[in-house]
């Protein structure tokens, strides 16, 4: 991974040209799109996490504005996805629906489609039906998982790392009742919001993470098949990280490790691209999978920025980021 500043390319971002000068990349990328995420806005004070990092929640929709602004200004971003979260828990929740209305009025500035996925906070605002509607999430059935296809050499599938999970569902559901019993046989403490004497990536099984269900794998191993026999490159986003060298444990989807299995079967998936760790991270896995995890909009003190755009190559894709989200270089490996 290379990381680098927007107006100063790193050295390897500068190819030599025929004539001896350098030039930043030649190549045109095939598609552009811009990437935002956890902006959770809330007309509420200045706060902390639980574990003390400042959240400037009025802010965040400023930073939104800026990012929507450098995205048109580009002029070739094909769509732009948001990676969830965006309002915040602490919104008073007769001011929900408003809140998620302003936040997506200002998506609608920027000049083309904008793909969003479902977060925690989302789900303690709203209902998830509420939501996939206002998102106008494109599924098929209402389902939070969905793909598209930008280009013939690319397919992005959505994933639902809240699918099985205690939020967002009446407490009755199916789904709702296996996450509770799940949560109940991996996690001790009263407070299952609490990783208290969990080790390592056993942090996770908290009541603000989720996991993919077994009809959404299923969804997901047709479409990686399909993607595998038109040699289709595969990027998979979700709210949720998926590799534990790119997060903090407590941030990872419960069943990372089975989505990743059944990824690692095919050889099309180049990179995963998630948020909810709001401090960002990247890894590059034993099978070559990137997985970056993207800066938080929320932890921006005022006047800072946290968004980006990626320039998507058939071997690599660039990000290139502004303010605390830092540029990253992913060139596949085969
Ligand atoms: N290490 C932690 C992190 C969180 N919690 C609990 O989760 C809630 C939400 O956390 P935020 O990071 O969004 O503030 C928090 O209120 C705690 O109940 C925890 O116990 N330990
Ligand atoms: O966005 P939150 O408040 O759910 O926080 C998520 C944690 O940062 C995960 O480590």
């Amino acid at each position: 991974m290379e990381i680098a500043n927007e107006d100063f390319p790193t050295s390897s971002a500068i190819m030599a040209s025929p004539n001896g000068l350098s030039t930043a990349h030649a190549q045109q990328p095939l598609f552009s799109f811009g990437v935002i995420t956890d902006i959770q806005y809330a007309d509420i004070p200045d706060g902390r996490s639980f574990l003390g990092v400042p959240r400037y929640y009025r802010h965040s929709i400023q930073v939104l504005q800026r990012a929507v602004d450098n995205w048109n200004r580009l002029t070739k971003l094909k769509f732009s996805m948001n990676f969830g979260d965006i309002v915040d828990g602490f919104c008073p929740k007769e001011e929900s629906r408003s809140a998620v209305e302003q936040v997506l009025k200002e998506f609608d500035y920027f000049d083309g489609p904008v793909y969003h996925m479902i977060g925690n906070h989302c789900l303690y605002n709203l209902p998830r039906s509420d939501l996939t509607a206002m998102f106008k999430i494109p599924s098929l059935r209402g389902e939070a998982y969905y793909e598209f296809s930008p280009s013939p050499e690319y397919r992005f599938v959505i994933l639902d790392g809240y699918d099985v999970s205690v939020i967002g569902r009446p407490l009755d559901d199916p789904k709702a009742l296996e996450a509770i019993r799940f949560l109940e046989e991996k996690n001790p403490n009263d407070d299952k919001n609490s990783p208290a004497g969990l080790l390592g990536p056993d942090r996770r099984f908290l009541m603000f993470n989720g996991a993919v269900g077994k009809e959404q794998l299923e969804w997901l191993d047709k479409i990686l098949k399909e993607s595998a026999e038109c040699e289709q490159n595969v990027i998979v986003c979700c709210h949720l990280p998926l590799d534990p060298d790119a997060a903090t444990p407590e941030s990872l989807l419960w069943n990372y490790e089975e989505v990743m299995g059944l990824i690692r079967q095919y050889r099309c998936v180049k990179a995963c691209v998630a948020g909810h760790d709001h401090k960002g991270g990247y890894s590059l896995d034993s099978h070559g999978i990137h997985h970056r995890v993207l800066e938080a909009v929320l932890e921006c003190p005022p006047g800072a920025d946290a968004f980006g755009y990626v320039d998507v190559y058939r071997d690599r894709i660039s990000l290139v980021g502004t303010g605390r989200m830092a540029s990253t270089e992913m060139v596949f490996e085969s």
